[in-house]
C-alpha cells in the first residue's frame, strides 16, 4: 500500500520511523508492504531527526491526495480548518483516510464519515483518542457485545504530566506545561489541552462509539486545570483523594451525562495512580462489567503505534466489500439514537466544596443548614487549623452524590454569607467503582 502523508511534526515523524523501523514484521501482518511514498511539509529543508529516505517531500498537501499512485492519506497536520478540506478531499478522490485528527472528528466527523460511506472509503482514527491505547478497537470491536453502561478516563497526557508533576515535585504549573510542549504532548495551541477541550474532543468521540449517538461536541461540559490551586491537591491528598482530569460519559434514565473536568477520585482507585503522559480509560459494559486501557496517550511513537495500526486495518481491509466492514462509530449509520445529552446541571455528583471562613461561632451551623434546606447531603466536613495570625479558615466539605443545580444553588447562597469572603472552590468527586 502507498501512503501519502500530510504533516511530518511529532506523530508524522513517529509514523515515517516506526513503519520504516518495523517494515518487515508490518508486512507480514498486512499481507503486503507499507510504505510512504510522499509527504508534505510546510518548510522541506528543514533538518530533521528521521530519516526521508526513499520519500517524496512536497509543500502542497492537496498535491498529494491527487497522485493516482497514493492508496492512503494519513492527515497529521491537525486543527479543523486546512485539515477538514484535505480530508473530504481525500474522500472525494477515493483514498482511504488514517488521522489522529480529534477536534476534527468531534466537530466535523458526522460530515466526515458520510463522505466516506458515500465514496465507500475508511477514516481510521485510533490515534485520535489516548494516543496509543487500542481504546477506539476495543469499544468498537472487543466490547461490541455489551450495552456500554458508562467511561470514565484519563484522555489527555498534558493535563496528567502537569498534574502528577505539581503533586510529586511542587513544580509550577508552567514549568510543567512548558516541558509538556517541549516533548510533544501538548497541542499546537496548548490551551486545548489545559482548558479540557482536548479531552472533550476525545470523550466525544468515545461517546459515539460507545452508545451509538452522533457527534455532540457543543453539548459537552468542559472545565480545565487552570484553576486548580496546589491547596486543593494537599487537601485533596490529605483526605485520601488524588485529583485527575477525567471524561466521562455515563447512561442515565434521564439522559448520557457528557463531562470534562478535575475530578477527585479514591488514592486507592487504579486510575488515581495513572502518572504522567499515561493515559487510563475504564469502561463498564452490562455483561464484561469494569475494565480498564492503560498506556501512553500522547507522544511521537506512542501515537505512531496507534497511527501505523489504522494503517494495516485499512490494508487488509481495502479488498473488502465497504457494507462489511465495522462501521465506523461502531454502530450502522442509520442506527443512531436521538437520547439526549444532559444539560450540566442535571448531572448528579459527589463534591469537594472549600470555603475561606471568617474564624466566627456559627459559620458552620449556617453552612450546613444551607445545605440541609437544599437536600445535600454532608458525608464529612474539615475545619482546618488558622494559620498564625490568621482570623480565617478554610473549611472542606464533602458531599454524596447530589444534583449539580443543588450544589450551585448552595454555593451562590453560602458566597453570601458575610462570614464567606472569597469564592467557593467546587470540585467534583466520583468513587467511580
Ligand atoms: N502530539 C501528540 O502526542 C498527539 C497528537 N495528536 C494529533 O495528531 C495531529 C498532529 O499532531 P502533532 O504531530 O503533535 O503536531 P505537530 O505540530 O508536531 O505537527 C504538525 C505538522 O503539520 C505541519 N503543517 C501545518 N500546516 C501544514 C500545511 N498546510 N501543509 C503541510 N503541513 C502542514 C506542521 O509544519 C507540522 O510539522 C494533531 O491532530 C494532534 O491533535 C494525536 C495524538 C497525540
Ligand atoms: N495533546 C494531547 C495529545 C494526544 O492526544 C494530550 O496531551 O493528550
Ligand atoms: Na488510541
Amino acid at each position: 500500500m502507498q501512503v501519502g502523508l500530510l504533516g511530518l511534526g511529532t506523530v508524522g515523524s513517529g509514523t515515517v520511523e516506526v513503519l520504516r523501523r518495523n517494515r518487515e514484521e508490518i508486512a507480514r501482518r498486512a499481507g503486503r508492504d507499507i510504505v510512504v511514498k510522499a509527504a508534505s511539509a510546510r518548510d522541506l529543508k528543514k533538518k530533521r531527526a528521521v530519516s526521508l529516505d526513499g520519500i517524496e517531500l512536497v509543500a502542497d498537501p492537496a498535491a498529494i491526495i491527487a497522485r493516482p499512485d497514493i492508496d492512503i492519506v494519513v492527515e497529521l497536520i491537525g486543527g479543523d480548518t486546512i485539515a477538514r478540506e484535505l480530508v473530504l478531499k481525500a474522500i472525494a478522490a477515493g483514498k482511504h483516510v488514517v488521522t489522529a485528527n480529534k477536534a476534527l472528528l468531534a466537530k466535523h466527523g458526522t460530515e466526515i464519515f458520510l463522505a466516506a460511506q458515500k465514496k465507500g472509503v475508511m477514516v481510521a482514527f485510533e490515534g485520535a483518542v489516548a494516543g496509543g491505547i487500542p481504546i477506539i478497537k476495543a469499544i468498537r470491536e472487543g466490547l461490541t457485545a455489551n450495552r456500554i453502561e458508562w467511561i470514565a478516563g484519563i484522555i489527555n497526557g498534558t493535563c496528567n504530566y502537569i498534574l502528577s508533576e505539581m503533586r510529586d515535585k511542587g513544580l509550577p504549573f508552567d514549568m510543567v506545561l512548558a516541558e509538556a510542549q517541549r516533548l510533544g504532548y501538548a497541542e499546537a495551541d496548548p490551551a486545548f489541552d489545559i482548558e479540557g477541550i482536548d479531552a472533550a474532543h476525545k470523550l466525544t468521540i468515545l461517546a459515539a462509539i460507545a452508545f451509538g449517538i452522533p457527534m455532540q461536541f457543543d453539548k459537552a461540559y468542559v472545565e480545565g486545570i487552570t484553576r486548580l490551586t496546589a491547596i486543593d491537591i494537599k487537601y485533596a491528598e490529605g483526605l485520601g483523594y488524588r485529583i485527575k482530569l477525567l471524561g466521562i460519559a455515563k447512561r442515565t434514565d434521564k439522559g448520557i451525562e457528557l463531562r470534562v473536568h478535575p475530578t477527585l477520585v479514591p488514592s486507592r482507585r487504579l486510575i488515581a495512580n495513572v502518572e504522567g503522559v499515561m493515559n487510563a480509560v475504564l469502561v463498564k459494559g452490562d455483561a464484561v462489567g469494569p475494565t480498564l486501557f492503560y498506556g501512553r496517550g500522547a507522544g511521537s511513537e506512542p501515537t505512531a503505534s496507534a497511527v501505523v495500526a489504522d494503517l494495516v486495518d485499512v490494508t487488509r481491509m481495502a479488498t473488502a466489500d465497504p457494507e462489511h466492514r465495522v462501521p465506523h462509530l461502531a454502530f450502522r449509520p442509520d442506527r443512531l439514537s436521538d437520547v439526549p445529552i444532559l444539560p450540566m446541571e442535571a448531572v448528579e455528583s459527589a463534591y469537594y466544596l472549600r470555603l475561606r471562613a471568617l474564624d466566627r461561632p456559627g459559620v458552620l451551623a449556617d453552612v450546613t443548614r444551607i445545605c440541609a434546606d437544599l437536600s445535600i447531603s454532608i458525608d464529612a466536613i474539615f475545619q482546618k487549623e488558622a494559620g498564625e495570625g490568621e482570623d480565617q479558615v478554610d473549611v472542606v466539605i464533602l458531599t454524596h452524590a447530589t444534583q449539580e443545580k443543588h450544589v450551585n444553588a448552595a454555593i451562590h447562597r453560602i458566597e453570601n454569607l458575610p462570614t464567606i469572603p472569597s469564592p467557593v472552590v467546587r470540585i467534583r468527586l466520583e468513587e467511580l467503582l
